[in-house]
């Protein structure tokens, strides 16, 4: 392909990370950690109050009572009337020079935020979605009482469902075990997902953030890492345990009222208690979480107007059940790869790749969603584009 063929580069947008995790999981502790690292230079983090995060040993120079400086570099601010106004308001001051430039935003959220709103004002504030874009949720979460918050909270469910990286806080607190079947749940509930211990590299923005689309290291689109597409295959993940070990549901079960009895294969393991009498409270699988994801995938190509028919419909069906979906899909209309990126019923405007990652030219489509199963999602995929979707 010659130059005058490659697309125009759209104008760069600053990367948005989004830190959230349950009341007291370890999101201010991460933070206070992180806004000490050098790599932080040039970011600019948003949190809900400055002590918080107990700056003032690492304050450098107050710009105004809601934005502070660090000896990192990092620039903190706390949040305003909204994100949004937050948001623009940073960038207007950045451009006349009134704060230090930033190239990275850092947003921490409140424990009890369902972060889809938040995606949301990233995507559908036309000022802001011209000039920022998301790169990934990071999730904490504890290691002592995430279980419980996972089974309790459905706020705490969604922020683990969403995450592009988790992290595990206080690991040095919680037994081995206990800390083996956290990860193993979530594992369940967000395959794809990096789950890193904060104790030992949790910290590292290295770690966290470019979970996105856009590789910085490689400066190019890197569809292949960010789909990750091979995490939600029936046997192409090692979740660390038994998946087809059909054992008994011991009656302990934190009834939701959705259907346990069914195997689902996205995850590569069936609902059903694999654990066999030691501490059936914490069972990864046997919680029936009403959130499950899989990925959807098609051997031909597509027509285009087939697929938005499918995601609009979703999205109008189903938008409030459907937490993240991303897709690299093949249509018949382009030689290249389109992918797409949504949260709930918005979908970010669809990007064509230059080229194929790999040779794999399916369509594959992965989904994170509530109190919605596998099989509705597939029936209405195969109403509007005639193909099965192919989940082999
Ligand atoms: N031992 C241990 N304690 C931790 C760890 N991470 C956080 N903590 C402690 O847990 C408590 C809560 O941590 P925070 O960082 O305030 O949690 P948060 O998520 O910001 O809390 P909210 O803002 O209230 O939602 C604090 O006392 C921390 O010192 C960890 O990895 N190990």
């Amino acid at each position: 392909m010659t130059d005058q063929q490659q697309p125009p580069s759209p104008p760069p947008r600053l990367p948005v990370s989004v830190l959230t995790g349950f009341l007291g999981s370890g999101k201010t502790t991460l933070l206070s950690r992180l806004i000490r690292d050098p790599a932080m230079a040039r970011t600019a983090v948003i949190i809900n109050e400055f002590g918080e995060v107990g700056l003032d040993h690492l304050l450098v120079a107050k710009a105004d009572e809601n934005t502070v400086l660090m000896d990192s570099g990092c620039i903190c601010c706390t949040i305003r009337s909204d994100l949004a106004d937050t948001l623009r308001d940073l960038y207007m001051r950045q451009l006349r020079g009134e704060i230090t430039g930033f190239d990275r935003v850092v947003i921490e959220t409140t424990g009890l935020a369902d972060p889809a709103p938040i995606l949301h004002t990233l995507m559908t504030d036309p000022l802001i979605a011209s000039r920022f874009r998301l790169d990934g949720v990071v999730t904490t979460v504890d290691a002592v009482h995430g279980m419980g918050q996972l089974d309790a909270h459905e706020e705490s469910l969604k922020q683990a469902a969403v995450a592009d990286r988790l992290v595990l806080t206080k690991t040095d607190l919680a037994a081995p075990e206990k800390v083996a079947r956290l990860k193993a749940r979530l594992k369940a509930i967000n395959p794809a997902a990096a789950v890193v211990d904060a104790q030992t590299g949790g910290a590292l923005p290295v770690l966290l953030f470019d979970a996105g689309l856009y590789n910085p290291a490689t400066k190019s689109l890197d569809v292949q890492r960010w789909l990750k597409a091979e995490a939600y295959e029936p046997h192409g993940h090692d979740h660390g345990h038994d998946h087809h070990h059909h054992g008994h549901d011991h009656g302990h079960d934190h009834d939701d009222g959705h259907d346990h009895s069914h195997c689902d294969h996205a995850h590569g393991h069936c609902d059903h208690d694999h654990d066999h009498g030691h501490d059936h409270a914490h069972d990864p699988n046997r919680h029936g979480d009403a959130i499950r994801s899989f990925c959807l995938t098609a051997e031909d190509r597509l027509s285009w107007e087939a697929l938005v028919s499918f995601f609009e419909t979703l999205a109008q069906l189903q938008g409030e059940n459907i937490l993240r979906v991303k897709g690299l899909l093949n249509v018949e209309e382009s030689d290249r790869p389109i992918v797409v990126h949504g949260v709930q019923h918005l979908f970010h405007p669809p990007v064509q790749l230059d080229a194929w990652p790999s040779d794999d030219h399916r369509t594959r489509i992965v989904f994170i969603v509530k109190d919605l199963s596998r099989e509705v999602v597939e029936t209405l995929f195969r109403a509007c584009t005639g193909q099965g979707s192919a989940h082999t």
